[in-house]
Order: structure tokens, then C-alpha cells, then sequence
């Protein structure tokens, strides 16, 4: 699908679609409830069907009744002799399920699309074999047999925090307790405070000793559990970035003590010069001179390409720091940025683990330019079209669905 977003002077108010990171943790811990939960505000992006679709695949059901999904758990995981799920392009349901699934103590395959069968496996790879388990990947899944054991599990801290979710959800299930100790850098972090607030909702205990060991008790009983998902961060972003660049927009939905890592976005935007007004659930940004700032994405590796947009309007240099893991995702993000921002007239340049952006020539027409297969290059270059000079053209702009499917109607709203 193209999309041609034209450039417009923008003011209004949007409902930020759910957190898919609160939204996956919810579902899969409702999935191994003894009992039925009822979830409200899940959404529908192709990431949450891969959730539930692969929640059903090991025997979990769900209901829709409105906004809310009643989901009947399983109490635990199932004894299958076999399992297979399809995560389409979900690096969260993936990772998140690998260990999990493995508890059903029979073959797992678990199949995907686009890059996802690329995006490392490493910290499964070792475990596995630690444990004296089959793992392998190729082009038709990721293929295991032998069900995750608990004990004393070092994980590398630099690829993915999603690995140490995954684990999560699965040691309390095991016999015996465990212990998982993570090799610094441990990025991403947030993500597991994340995974613990919403463990705690469904009664399961995880005790963090400090910033890089958690203890959990074995045997635990995940307990049914009734939760509305809050507004997502991540994708708040794009349109805090956009009443930066032009405007006026005011999101709303959003929880102001939330644990989401993303929720930086709005002192980042203050860093950068813009207007941020906080209210109960909304965030309100207005357009004020831009400067560029020294940005760490260790913990917000999401915000990345949205942020690359608002440096490229910004007076002066911007520098992101800890950037590598955008490397690894649905594409590599800082090449795909780099590609696309430069046909639109932005100086940029990288190495493995940082971005600078120096500065931007007007654009003198219109331009065409590709997603990569990546919601969040579609949606960033989206906000990039509505305050350029000309017409922007999007290739490839149905990826948006992977995580917000009405984005561009979200867009067009704004007036
Ligand atoms: O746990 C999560 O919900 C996520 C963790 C992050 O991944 P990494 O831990 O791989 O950086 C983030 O990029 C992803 O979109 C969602
Ligand atoms: C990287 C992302 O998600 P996942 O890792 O779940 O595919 C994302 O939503 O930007």
C-alpha cells in the first residue's frame, strides 16, 4: 500500500491505542490463569493476534464481549506432544513463548514472517544447550524440544530484554526455584519492570535483589485477573513529536505513573525546547523552537527512529547514543532511517551503537520513500511528511498494522 501524506499545520486531540507491551504480558499471563480473566483495551494490531493466536495453539481461549477479551487460562502449561504457533512478525510473542511453549514437554515449532526467523535467538541457544535441550532455527521456525529447567540462568543483557520476560513467565511454573542474573549492559530494563508489575497483577512473585538478579520462587499458580490496558508510549511519540514540529496535539488514555521506559518521551521532548503539559491521562505537546541533545536510547530503543525526526527539525547537532539493538529489529532501523532520511534531505551518519544528525536542506519536491517492512519507519516518516515542504509518498506503509492499524486514520483526523 502508498500512502501520500502532504504537508499541514495540525492541532487536536487523540486516543493513544493500548500498550502492546503491557497488552502481550496481560495475555499470556491470563492464558496460563487457573481460571478466566477479563482484559479490556487489548487492541488489534497483527502483534497481539500473533499473541492470542499462539495462546490458542497451546489451549488457551478467548472471547471477545465488546472492548474486553474473556480469556479462559489454562492453568499452567498443558502436557502437548506437540505445539505450533505461528508469531508472525512478533519478536515479543517469539521470545516470550520460546521457554513457555517448552513447559508443554513435547516438539515446538514456532513459525514467523519478514525478519523475525533473523532477530537473534542467542541467549535460548545457550540455554538450551546448557540444559542439554534441542534448539535450532531455520527458515521454517524455531524448532525446540525439552521443557526450560529451573536453577541459576546468566543472560547476556545486550541483545534482548525480552529473553529475561520470557523466562519470567515461565520459572515460577517450574519445579524448585531459580535465580536469573543478567550480564550488564542490561538495556532495555523497563521492559521488565513492565513484566513484573503485570506478573504481580496475576499473584506470581518475583523478588529483583538488585538491578541485575532476580529470584523466583518455583511451583507458583498464576490466579486469574481483571485489567484494563493503559495507553502506549511508543506510540504517543509519534504525535508528541508532531504538535512539536506543527502545531498542537494532545494525547490522551495515557497512565502518568506508568512503568513504560517510552514514557521519557515527554522530558525528552522538554529537552529538546518543546511546550509539554501533563494532565491526569493526557499529554498535551505544543510547537516552540527546537535544539538538538545528547539522547541514550539504551532504554528506549523505540523511540529511536521517531526522535531521528525530531532532530532532523531541530537547530543544531543531535548525538544518540546506545543505538545498536535498533539494529535488530523488524528492520535495521538506523539503516533504514538513514536510507530514507537522506532521500528527504536530512545529514546523517552512524556506526554500530550511535546516530548523529547534523542537520536538513529543505526538500525542493516531492519524494517517494519505503517503510522497510517496519511500522515504526512507516509511522516516523508519516510525521516527517506532515511538516516537509512537499508531498511525501510512503511504499510499503500497510506495516503499520504490525502494531497500529489506525494510524494513518489517527492521522488524518488531527485537523
Ligand atoms: O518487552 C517488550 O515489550 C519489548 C522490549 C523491547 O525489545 P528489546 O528488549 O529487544 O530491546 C522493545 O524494543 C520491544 O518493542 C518491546
Ligand atoms: C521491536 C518491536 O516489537 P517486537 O520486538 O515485539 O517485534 C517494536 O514494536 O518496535
Amino acid at each position: 500500500m502508498q500512502k501520500t501524506i502532504s504537508p499541514k499545520a495540525v492541532s487536536g486531540s487523540i486516543l493513544i491505542p493500548p500498550s502492546k507491551s503491557v497488552a502481550h504480558r496481560a495475555l499470556i499471563c491470563a492464558a496460563l490463569a487457573h481460571g478466566q480473566s477479563r482484559l479490556s483495551h487489548i487492541g488489534d494490531s497483527d502483534d497481539m493476534k500473533a499473541t492470542i493466536g499462539a495462546l490458542s495453539s497451546m489451549g488457551a481461549s478467548f472471547e471477545r464481549d465488546g472492548d474486553t477479551l474473556i480469556v479462559t487460562g489454562t492453568g499452567g502449561v498443558p502436557k502437548l506432544e506437540q505445539c505450533t504457533a505461528d508469531c508472525i512478525e512478533s519478536g515479543s510473542t517469539l521470545r516470550f513463548l520460546i521457554p513457555v511453549f517448552s513447559l508443554c514437554g513435547g516438539a515446538v515449532t514456532l513459525t514467523g514472517r519478514g525478519r523475525l526467523l533473523e532477530r537473534p535467538q542467542t541467549v535460548y541457544e545457550t540455554l538450551f544447550a546448557s540444559q542439554g535441550h534441542s534448539f535450532f532455527v531455520d527458515k521454517s521456525g524455531v524448532h525446540l524440544y525439552g521443557a526450560v529447567k529451573s536453577g541459576e540462568i546468566t543472560v547476556d543483557g545486550s541483545v534482548s530484554s525480552q529473553f529475561i520476560t520470557g523466562l519470567l513467565f515461565t520459572l515460577p511454573l517450574c519445579d524448585g526455584d531459580s535465580i536469573i542474573r543478567i550480564t550488564p549492559p542490561f538495556e532495555s530494563a523497563s521492559y521488565v519492570q513492565i513484566t513484573c508489575d503485570v506478573l504481580s497483577r496475576f499473584g506470581i512473585v518475583v523478588e529483583q535483589v538488585n538491578d541485575n538478579t532476580f529470584r523466583i520462587p518455583g511451583n507458583q499458580r498464576y490466579n486469574p485477573c481483571d485489567m484494563a490496558v493503559e495507553g502506549d508510549y511508543s506510540q504517543m511519540a509519534f504525535f508528541g513529536v508532531l504538535g512539536a514540529l506543527c502545531g498542537e496535539v494532545k494525547s490522551t488514555g495515557l497512565s502518568q505513573d506508568s512503568l513504560q521506559g517510552d514514557r521519557v518521551i515527554c522530558e525528552l521532548l522538554e529537552q529538546f525546547g518543546a511546550q509539554v503539559d501533563r494532565s491526569e491521562d493526557s499529554v498535551c505537546v505544543r510547537r516552540a523552537p527546537l535544539t538538538g541533545q545528547v539522547v541514550d536510547l539504551a532504554d528506549c530503543p523505540d523511540l529511536g527512529p521517531i526522535l531521528m525526526v525530531l532532530a532532523s527539525f531541530a537547530n543544531g547537532v543531535t548525538h544518540f547514543l546506545h543505538a545498536g539493538r535498533l539494529r535488530l529489529k523488524e528492520s535495521d532501523r538506523i539503516a533504514a532511517m538513514e536510507a530514507e532520511l537522506s532521500k528527504l534531505g536530512v545529514d546523517m551518519s552512524s556506526d554500530a551503537d550511535s546516530v548523529t544528525i547534523t542537520s536538513r536542506r529543505p526538500m525542493t519536491a516531492p519524494c517517494i520513500v519505503e517503510a522497510h517492512n517496519d511500522h515504526r519507519v512507516a509511522m516516523s516518516l508519516a510525521i516527517f511528511a506532515r511538516v516537509a515542504e512537499y508531498p511525501v509518498t510512503i511504499n510499503g506503509a500497510e506495516c503499520v498494522n504490525k502494531s497500529y492499524p489506525n494510524f494513518f486514520e489517527d492521522l488524518s483526523f488531527l485537523k
